[in-house]
């Protein structure tokens, strides 16, 4: 795999207020790499100051080669960046925005292609304000690949979409990857990160706090599992039963369930104790670690919440 995009060590502050502290990832070519975090972690400001659309104060930037802050005209012929929120004139149809952009650059997407791949073919001829917000958020994702990048940045592309809008999103995103273009995806949604990205960072306060891919991040290094049970309520002393084992670290009781952690072998273990013992659970649960778990462990905040300004 080659690194296309490699940020090390970015600062940048605004006046007194630093936006990113110090930040550091590298993208490998044909990925999905999401930057999560909460809002006013520092996420746009990293992916501004790589399109070279920001100056950064400190660190090094290069994508394919290129350092944005030497060249920030290079940048635009490879990397193609969808912000929050599109900005367009209200009555330019999906087609002449297309064709507009298309304009700017050397070395164009062809709109038609570009319609034809995003399903917008039935929505051409429409003005921008009166397309629904998933039909914005598509036409913004044909505007970030208009110019052929090799790199895309997607910027909280679903954010106010209804559910079956966001899952067309994330299936078009994955088209798009599949097609060959690497993509930096910034999100604060942890089931969206999950579900798309290969691999992520998780910025906090502008720093870097957790690195990986989603599984990675997931299992955390470690390999204890956790699951519930309910036991027929005749069974005497469950937790005398089970905390003996070699393969359980712990036992307890919770919600009228039996909770047990222990190793990967943990839940055929106590199965095994406990049919010896003449006992059959009557509902069994496993417990499965979610990025937002992650997420609460590795900043200590919960996920919706915002950073003060
Ligand atoms: N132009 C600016 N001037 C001053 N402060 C800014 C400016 N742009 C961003 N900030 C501040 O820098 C911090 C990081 O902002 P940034 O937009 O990079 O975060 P973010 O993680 O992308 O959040 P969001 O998704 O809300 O944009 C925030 O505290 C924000 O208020």
């Amino acid at each position: 795999m080659s690194i296309v995009v490699q940020v090390e060590n970015l600062q940048k502050s605004y006046g007194t207020k630093t936006a990113v502290a110090d930040v550091s990832f590298a993208v490998e070519r044909g990925e999905i790499f999401g930057i999560l975090g909460r809002n006013g972690a520092g996420k746009t400001t990293t992916v501004e100051t790589l399109a070279g659309l920001r100056r950064a104060d400190a660190g090094s930037l290069s994508v394919l080669g290129i350092d944005p802050r030497k060249d920030p005209q290079a940048i635009r012929a490879v990397l193609g960046v969808q912000l929050q929120e599109a900005r367009l004139p209200a009555k330019i149809t999906v087609i002449e925005a297309l064709e507009l952009f298309a304009s700017f650059y050397p070395d164009p997407a062809d709109p038609e292609v570009l319609i034809g791949m995003l399903g917008l073919t039935e929505h051409r001829g429409k003005q921008f304000a009166k397309l629904s917000g998933g039909l914005k958020q598509r036409l913004s994702i044909a505007l970030a690949l208009v110019g052929n990048p090799q790199v895309a940045v997607l910027d909280e592309l679903t954010t106010g979409l209804d559910p079956q809008a966001r899952r067309d999103v994330w299936d078009l995103v994955e088209r798009v990857r599949d097609s060959g273009v690497t993509i930096i995806l910034v999100t604060h949604f942890m089931d969206e990160a999950e579900r798309l990205c290969d691999r992520l960072v998780v910025i906090d306060e502008g720093r870097v706090v957790a690195a990986g891919s989603p599984k990675e991040l997931i299992r955390g290094g470690s390999d204890e599992r956790t699951f519930r049970m309910r036991l027929p309520e005749s069974t005497a002393d469950p937790i005398d039963l089970i905390e003996s084992l070699t393969d359980v670290h712990t036992v307890a009781i919770v919600d009228d369930e039996v909770e047990v952690t222990g190793t990967t072998h943990v839940l055929p273990a106590v199965i095994l104790a406990l049919a010896e013992a003449g006992v059959v659970p009557d509902e069994i649960r496993t417990m499965t670690r979610t990025l937002e778990d992650v997420f609460v462990d590795v900043t200590g905040h919960p996920a919706e919440e915002e950073l003060a300004a």
